[in-house]
């Protein structure tokens, strides 16, 4: 199984111009791309078929969700309560199903419904100590402010002395990482089928002023019926207006984050670009082996010009460059039409958005899943003993650091 080469880009401080950021990215400069973003006022006085197909699935999108009340004034999304209280000793722990900077998610049973569930684990000492704070508590606020059928639900959280727990629904069918890796590469419909279900989904984040910020086919989870789930909100954020944090995944960042611009939701579609690009041909577009991050960085802010094409579909290849645009005012998904453009593009012609998002149209791969609780289509990952430590008596600093996660006795 070939693993993503480049790591995981973990910097929490923002790429402030007077700010010491100390990584290859931030010391490599390109000229400073501009960002152009259209008000919702600008939007809303476009009345396309472009626009109305949009609107149309973003009011979809909003019907999906139940009308709760708010929970925190931090930020201006409606939040959805934890949908029960939960503690360590409602489960128990089966295996793990795969690992992260600070901890682990592992398959578990509840001992009251035997269901089975997901619980990431993650140490409260390594979150602070890697200054990650921010992202965690972004990971929570933002998962629980969201309800979509393409995005990983999270039923509630709770810490104990030394970590911090976040239930969520198991999906079964495993990464499209792994997917994507075993088959080399999709065929141009399978593609298209994974890609459009991610567009409704970054589409309605947008909607709610969220920027996803790590798309990648590892974030790309796959449920029983082969639809996808988006996991992973550790790097996702409210942000109307612009971010300037350097964070992501190296084949997956817009030229504008590495440029040290101001940036906004728009590097998301940059991102389902490359996506498309990896889906189609097996590799991310600037890949060379044992390429450095300072030559890939450099080739990023090229654009696509520098990339060796392969022979996709030619409508493929034209969302893809809409896509991969360097200039994000001229970038698919942020201009006048807004996600609009995305939908009506000719590679995605045959696409019923409507039945799409009820899904409705059956997935092109069903994962093998023997029955409940069955996680085989997970690698396998050594059994640390890390579990047996959950739920020990330790010193606490950093509890009131987080004071979105209960605390629940055992
Ligand atoms: N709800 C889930 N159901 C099944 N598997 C899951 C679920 N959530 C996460 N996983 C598995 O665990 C892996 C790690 O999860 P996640 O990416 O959320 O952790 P992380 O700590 O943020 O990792 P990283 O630091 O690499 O981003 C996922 O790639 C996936 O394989």
């Amino acid at each position: 199984m070939i693993k993503r080469m480049a790591s995981k880009l973990h910097l929490g401080q923002p790429k402030h111009p007077d700010s010491s950021a100390s990584s290859a990215a931030s010391s490599y400069t390109s000229s400073a791309t501009s960002v152009s973003i259209l008000s919702h006022e600008h939007r809303a006085s476009i009345s396309t078929q472009r626009t109305s197909l949009h609107e149309w699935v973003k009011d979809q999108a909003e019907a999906l969700q139940q009308e709760r009340p708010p929970q925190s004034d931090a930020v201006p999304l409606e939040v959805r309560r934890s949908k029960g209280s939960y503690r360590l000793t409602d489960f128990i722990i089966q295996r793990t199903l795969g690992t992260g900077s600070f901890g682990r998610v592992h398959l578990v049973r509840s001992k009251h419904n035997l269901r089975f569930y997901a619980v990431k684990v993650l140490n409260k000492e390594k979150i602070v100590r890697m200054k990650q704070e921010s992202h965690t508590r972004n990971e929570q606020m933002m998962l629980q402010a969201v309800q979509h059928p393409f995005i990983i639900n999270l039923w509630g959280t709770f810490q104990d002395t030394a970590n911090l727990y976040m239930v969520m629904d198991f999906v079964p069918g495993g990464e499209l990482f792994t997917l994507l890796r075993r088959s080399n590469r999709f065929p141009d419909p399978v593609a298209k089928f994974y890609a459009a279900e991610v567009a409704l989904a970054l589409n309605y984040l947008h909607s709610k002023d969220i920027i996803y910020r790590d798309l990648k086919p590892e974030n790309i989870l796959l449920n029983f019926d082969g639809h996808i789930k988006i996991a992973d909100f550790g790097f996702a954020k409210y942000c109307s207006t612009t971010a300037w944090t350097l964070c992501g995944t190296p084949d997956y960042l817009a030229p504008e984050i590495i440029g040290n611009a101001r940036y906004n939701k728009s590097v998301d579609w940059y991102a389902l670009g490359v996506l498309i690009f990896e889906m189609l041909s097996g590799l991310p577009p600037f890949h060379e082996p044992d390429i450095s991050p300072v030559v890939l960085y450099e080739k990023i802010a090229q654009g696509p010009g520098a990339i060796k094409w392969p022979a996709f579909h030619p409508n493929a290849t034209d969302l893809i460059l809409k896509f991969m645009e360097r200039d994000p005012s001229k970038r698919f998904g942020n201009m006048q039409h807004g996600a609009g453009d995305v939908f009506a593009h000719p590679w995605f012609r045959e696409v019923d958005w409507k039945k799409l998002l009820n899904r409705e149209i059956t997935a092109p791969y069903l994962p093998r899943i023997a029955g409940d609780g069955d996680a085989s289509a997970f690698e396998r990952y050594p059994e640390d003993n890390a579990a047996a430590q959950y739920g020990a008596s330790t010193p606490d600093p950093f509890g009131a650091r987080f004071p979105d996660f209960e605390y629940t006795s055992t």
